[in-house]
């Protein structure tokens, strides 16, 4: 695995229908052949990987993704998380809404397929998997797995071992075990 702990990935969405409407213009390109973005045409900006209007779900996926899954089943910590300007395609790109998924549904995928896996080797320990699913939005703590909740106060709390969602029912979390889910919260 990369030395590196922290990458970045850059991802311009295409024009949306409404924006090629209004006579908008793409500002920023990928540099072909590279992970760099040109703003305008001088100010270049360097990531660990940049896809422009043309990448697919696959192509986001596959560069930074998917081995940390296997990271994460093989025992290592892992985070992905989108950020940018509202519209920019964060949602889409984990998977909202769209009929290509994004990543969220590619990283069950795989979970479950190394999961089962790892349970047939020699060595095999009982697997769980948990999955909680929140949004934090402006101050704002909703409970996605759990709609009613919206408009609840909401607490993420840590336990002494840096260990969050153990303070339930504050964020409910479900058990998920080779597809089957139960609640547990
Ligand atoms: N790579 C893409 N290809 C095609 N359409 C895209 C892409 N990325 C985003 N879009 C479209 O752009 C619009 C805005 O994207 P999205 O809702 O994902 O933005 P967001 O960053 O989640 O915004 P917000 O922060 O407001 O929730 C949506 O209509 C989405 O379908």
């Amino acid at each position: 695995m990369s030395e590196v702990c922290v990458r970045v990935a850059v991802r311009v969405r295409p024009l949306l229908p409404r924006e090629v409407l209004h006579h908008h213009r793409v500002c920023v390109r990928v540099v072909p052949g590279s992970a760099q973005l040109m703003l305008g045409s001088d100010r270049l900006f360097s990531f660990d990987h940049a896809f422009g209007p043309a990448a697919s779900q696959d192509d986001v996926y596959e560069s930074c993704v998917q081995h940390l899954v296997k990271a994460a089943v093989d025992g290592y910590n892992a985070t992905v998380f989108c950020y940018g300007q509202t519209g920019s395609g964060k949602t889409y790109t984990l998977g909202g809404r769209n009929p290509e998924g994004g990543l969220i549904d590619r990283i069950a995928r795989d979970l479950f397929v190394l999961v089962e896996d790892k349970t047939k080797s020699d060595d095999a320990e009982k697997v769980t998997v948990h999955v909680s699913y929140m949004e934090l939005y402006k101050d704002e703590l909703r409970d996605l797995l759990e709609l009613p909740t919206i408009h609840k106060e909401l607490f993420i709390r840590e336990d002494e071992r840096g260990n969050t969602g153990d303070e339930r029912p504050w964020i409910n979390i479900f058990l998920v075990s080779f597809y089957i889910i139960k609640w547990i919260g």
